[in-house]
């Protein structure tokens, strides 16, 4: 049994073309990641801006870095398009909680998109996801909802969790159903890797001064903006978030052929540093679907060329120069060193 969606329908509206026809230039939805670190991360952004430049996406891609991100990783952004945004870190109470991963403590920082107020829609992704479908109706979804797909417990990442200890999993909710002796369900439960949001200055204030007061979890920023959003969060199809381990987890949820969003965050599915070697990366399915991110990645018909309407109306290339032209002004935080 599927788990409760928002109905197909809203998901067939084509929008984001009216926009680009009206307002080529400056508007205000865009796609948001977050990059922090000298690290690889930052192919993963230059694939995901070229991944949403071959599906013809009408709206830019803001990256929120970290001040520990390279001026050599920030030009190749800009020189791909992308507006870089420096933003402040932020981190959880002081605590001695284990998270899931160790490095999750810096993905609070990711709060900082909700005071991106130039934009009144964005539609986060992860620097770890490629886009292999136009994506750009989902920013005509209706305002006042956290849109975001369901994850998925059964991977050992979640083996501190009740979910796991009895084997329930949301995306089978009548194979293990949830015992009357343990309370309610837990509430529907959302992957953090993408989600479509409105940034707004009261809803960052209040995740500020609610984080300050809220004890950190094994999944960091996402079991926060989980229990934040918990009355506002409506599911999407998974087809907007192929979380990998649903393709081993729970098949019978998935039509790959009709993905359009996949999500690299399974143990060893980076791109960057695939070896094939983890469990489950040897899978057909995975291969595949590596081969075709690193495809986006490597193809230079895909870098940023700024496209401007010469006084006839048809487009002329100019040189990716345009590039690193000075973004729009736009309301960024002077930070300290990132700690
Ligand atoms: O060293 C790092 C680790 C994480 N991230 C960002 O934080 C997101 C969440 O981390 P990750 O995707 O690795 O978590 P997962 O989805 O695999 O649990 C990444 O996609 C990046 O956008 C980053 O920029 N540098
Ligand atoms: O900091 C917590 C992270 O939590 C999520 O990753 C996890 C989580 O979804 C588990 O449920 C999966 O089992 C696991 O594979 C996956 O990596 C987000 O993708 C990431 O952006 C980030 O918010
Ligand atoms: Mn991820």
């Amino acid at each position: 049994m599927a788990p409760p969606e928002v109905s197909v329908d809203v998901f067939t509206n084509t929008g984001g073309k009216l926009s680009t026809t009206l307002n080529p230039g400056y508007s205000k939805r865009a796609y948001v990641t977050f990059l922090a670190g000298t690290g690889d991360y930052v192919k993963g952004v230059v694939g995901l801006a070229k991944g949403l430049r071959k599906v013809k996406s009408a709206y830019r891609l803001v990256v929120a870095i970290l001040p520990d991100v390279p001026e050599e990783h920030r030009e190749i952004l800009r020189s791909q398009g992308c507006i870089v945004h420096e933003i402040e870190p932020t981190y959880p109470p002081e605590n001695h909680v284990q998270f899931a991963m160790a490095y999750y403590v810096i993905n609070y920082s990711k709060l900082r998109i909700w005071n991106f107020e130039e934009y009144s829609k964005m539609v986060y992704l992860d620097a770890d996801i490629q886009v292999f479908e136009n994506i750009d109706h989902l920013f005509d979804m209706a305002d006042g909802y956290f849109y975001a797909v369901m994850d998925c417990f059964c991977e050992k990442t979640w083996s501190h969790s009740a979910q796991y200890s009895i084997g329930y999993c949301q995306q089978c909710p009548e194979k293990v159903t949830w015992p009357a002796e343990m309370g309610s369900p837990p509430p529907l439960y959302f992957n953090a890797g993408m989600f479509v949001y409105e940034p707004s200055r009261l809803t960052y204030e209040s995740l500020l001064q609610t984080l300050r007061i809220t004890p950190p979890t094994p999944f960091a920023e996402q079991d926060f903006l989980n229990m934040f959003f918990q009355h506002k969060y409506k599911p999407i199809p998974p087809i907007y978030n192929l979380v990998l381990a649903m393709l081993w987890r729970h098949r019978e949820n998935i039509e790959l052929e009709k993905v359009k969003v996949v999500h690299y965050c399974a143990a060893g599915s980076k791109p960057w540093r695939y070896t094939g070697k983890e469990v489950n990366m040897d899978r057909e399915d995975i291969k595949m679907l590596v081969a075709t991110c690193w495809d986006v990645y490597n193809d230079e018909s895909l870098d940023f060329m700024a496209e401007a309407p010469s006084p006839e109306g048809d487009t002329f290339l100019l040189p990716s120069i345009m590039a690193s032209m000075p973004e729009p002004e736009i309301s960024s935080i002077a930070a300290p060193t990132a700690a």
